[in-house]
């Protein structure tokens, strides 16, 4: 089911951040299939452990609550994780959200949740899984930011907060190149997942109301996202680091200004069969 060969990270542990749900289900779902163990982290622990039980018919999976944003329980994720498995190789910092605004009504405490979640969060999981094991054994990250590279109305503050994660990421490749770390960050296009759906499909149907400005004419899936990732952490990507790979099949670079994509179903979606709840 996955591209990658079987057995290919066996032996290995990784933490997926937001692992129960969406995108980082998929990915924590690959990664299984693939031989890792995975310790998935979010707030919400009831939801986090639901999804640990399911998916832990696939492989050896650990829930462990944690807010990204509090410092001290970050700490806290990394080091129950290494007391847990003994180890560490892989980082996925896929947690994350935003809530739809425009700057004009965005209040100061919206805008610092959503940049404390997703780069603050960032950054405190990225400095502690370094100082706690990187540092000494080497390993990979990759960051899951979004389709800002044209700003982000009524999502600026994810746009800023994401574009700097970007930044971050290449930072990193180079100063903890000499430990053997390789960081690397993935962008994905518009990407239906049922959460994803469930937060903005409704209110403004954006998924359905996109699709026809989309090169694909057609939303991704959350499998073709864990595709990149499982690729970023794999040797195969031994030479890539302070990258970010868009995966939005175009979509950031389209307008309708030059060139117009009529509808047509020619870029059909990876996707797993049977497919996993995600
Ligand atoms: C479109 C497709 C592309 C993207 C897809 C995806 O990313 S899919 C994945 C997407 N998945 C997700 O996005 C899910 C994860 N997202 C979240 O958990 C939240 O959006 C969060 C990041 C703001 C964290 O919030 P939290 O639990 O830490 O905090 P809190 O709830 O206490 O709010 C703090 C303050 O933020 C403000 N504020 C919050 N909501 C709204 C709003 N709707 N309206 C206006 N303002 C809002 C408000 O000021 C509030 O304070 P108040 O006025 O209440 O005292
Ligand atoms: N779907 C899409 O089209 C796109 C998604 N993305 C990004 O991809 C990532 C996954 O999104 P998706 O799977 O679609 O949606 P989800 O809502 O399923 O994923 C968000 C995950 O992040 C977790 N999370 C949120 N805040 C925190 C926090 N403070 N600490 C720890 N975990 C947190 C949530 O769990 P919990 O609530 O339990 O904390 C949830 O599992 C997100 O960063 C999203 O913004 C980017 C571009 C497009």
């Amino acid at each position: 089911m996955s591209v990658l060969r079987p057995n290919l990270f066996r032996g290995s542990v990784a933490i997926v951040t937001g692992g129960g749900s969406g995108i980082g289900r998929a990915i924590t779902y690959e990664l299984l299939t693939l031989g890792c163990k995975v310790v998935i982290a979010s707030r919400n622990a009831e939801r986090l452990e639901k999804a640990a039980k399911e998916l832990g018919e696939v492989g050896d999976v650990t829930s462990i609550p944690c807010n990204i944003r509090k410092e001290e329980e970050v700490q806290a994720l990394i080091s129950q994780a290494l007391e847990k498995y003994g180890k560490l190789d892989f980082l996925v910092n896929n947690g994350g959200g935003q809530f739809m605004s425009p700057v004009e009504s965005m209040s100061l405490k919206g805008w610092n949740a959503v940049v404390e979640t997703n780069l603050t969060g960032t950054f405190l999981m990225c400095r502690e899984a370094y100082n706690q094991w990187f540092k000494a054994n080497g390993g990979s990250i990759v960051n899951i930011v979004a389709d800002m590279w044209r700003g982000f109305p009524m999502m600026a503050h994810t746009g800023a907060a994401r574009h700097a994660v970007v930044n971050l990421t290449q930072s990193l490749a180079i100063e903890w190149a000499e430990d053997g770390v390789r960081v690397n960050s993935v962008a994905p296009g518009m990407v239906e997942s049922s959460t994803a759906a469930a937060n903005y499909g409704k209110e403004a149907n954006v998924f359905d109301v996109v699709k026809e400005y989309l090169p694909t004419k057609r939303t991704g899936v959350p499998d073709e996202v864990s595709s990149v990732v499982c690729f970023l952490l794999s040797p195969g990507a031994s030479f890539i680091s302070g990258t970010t790979i868009k995966v939005d099949c175009g979509s950031s670079l389209y307008t309708r200004l030059m060139w117009n994509i009529d509808n047509h179903d020619k870029l059909p979606a990876y996707q797993w069969i049977p497919k996993p709840k995600l």
